[in-house]
């Protein structure tokens, strides 16, 4: 038959969700982290919609954005204008700092809009009042990414020969997940230097559902470098690009991996004056009930091999990641592939 599978620039594998082969999916976490899938099945009109009423909500004007609901300490979601988060810097930055300077504090050029679960698990959804149109459209989208999330959890617990098909969904009853809406503006000078649209970071939870619009994404492949992620559309139809975070490679004992990602700003063509447009991405970070209790899943554990990691409810790293993010951790790539 068709294959189902093939490699893009920076090895990220493309297929087919009608017709994947659960190896395929074990082998590309296992070696890369990431993988896009076409043929997901979620409504074109659903994505549309969400990515359309984003769209639109980030072109207001500031002082309306800043009047949205905001993310704060009593309010993990909402809104982050521009420049509100400081983040650990880029590799130069750090090569450039003095020692004994402290965390560089360079933000991402990006704002981001946040909603979380109706479940009971996180305080009730703040929606900006201006849209109508929004909350509407991204209701939809929020429960066909949580649809789209549990078919993978399936298609996970075969990659991973577990004995049930639905053996994640124990852990998946009162999921924590949040949808982020993020905008990078278009840019009418270069950034500083070592500034990017989004820095190095690995994902915090079980898996993440990507719908990118425009280049720039990169991931750290396990030989050492930044490379692109190509973009799947539109020769291979409507796609998902689908990554891990880290409570999954913990999960598994680190046979699947959590691979550190960043965006970019594109390189500029030669002779223009343009520097770069704007770029948006819908983000859905699956994260686990938080008292999901994780311990090495049982056909991770080879024989022989160490257990890297205690058990830990999901909840709890959760809110360790959010903390070690919040001071401002650097995330130690270079050292761990030396
Ligand atoms: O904008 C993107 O393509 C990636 C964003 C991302 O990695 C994140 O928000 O965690
Ligand atoms: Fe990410």
């Amino acid at each position: 038959g068709e294959p189902t599978c093939a490699e893009g620039t920076a090895g990220v594998p493309v297929m087919s969700l009608a017709s994947v082969d659960p190896a395929e999916i074990d082998r590309a976490l296992r070696e890369v982290g990431f993988l896009a899938i076409v043929d997901h099945g979620v409504d074109e009109r659903v994505i549309d919609a969400a990515w359309r009423t984003a769209a639109e909500w980030f072109s207001r004007p500031r002082e309306e954005k800043a009047r949205a609901p905001l993310l704060g300490p009593d309010y993990p979601y909402g809104y982050s204008p521009l420049h509100s988060e400081a983040h650990p810097g880029s590799e130069d930055d750090a090569r450039a700092r003095a020692p004994g300077d402290g965390p560089p504090t360079l933000a991402d050029e990006k704002e981001m809009l946040c909603i979380g679960p109706e479940n009971g698990v996180a305080p009730a959804r703040r929606w900006p009042e201006q849209s109508d149109e929004l909350r509407v459209a991204w209701l939809a989208y929020f429960d066909a990414m949580v649809a789209l999330s549990d078919r993978i959890l399936e298609l996970f617990a075969r990659a991973l020969r577990l004995d049930d098909d639905g053996w994640f969904s124990h852990f998946n009853r009162r999921h924590a997940s949040a949808l982020r809406a993020i905008n990078y503006p278009a840019l009418d000078a270069d950034l500083a230097p070592g500034q990017l649209r989004s820095s190095a970071h690995t994902d915090y939870g079980a898996l993440t559902i990507l719908r990118v619009g425009g280049p720039g994404l990169q991931i750290f492949n396990r030989a050492g470098a930044w490379v692109d992620v190509p973009s799947i559309e539109p020769h291979n139809g409507s796609a998902f690009v689908i990554n891990l975070g880290d409570l999954m490679s913990r999960w598994t004992n680190n046979r699947w991996l959590s691979t550190p990602h960043r965006v970019v700003v594109p390189p500029r063509a030669p002779d223009t004056r343009a520097f770069a447009d704007a770029r948006q991405a819908l983000a859905f970070f699956h994260n686990m009930d938080m008292d999901a209790l994780i311990e090495t899943i049982p056909t991770c554990r080879e024989e022989g091999a160490p257990l890297r990691y205690a058990p830990i409810l999901a909840g709890e790293h959760l809110m360790k990641k959010h903390e070690a993010a919040t001071r401002g951790e650097a995330l130690n790539i270079y050292a761990a592939t030396a």
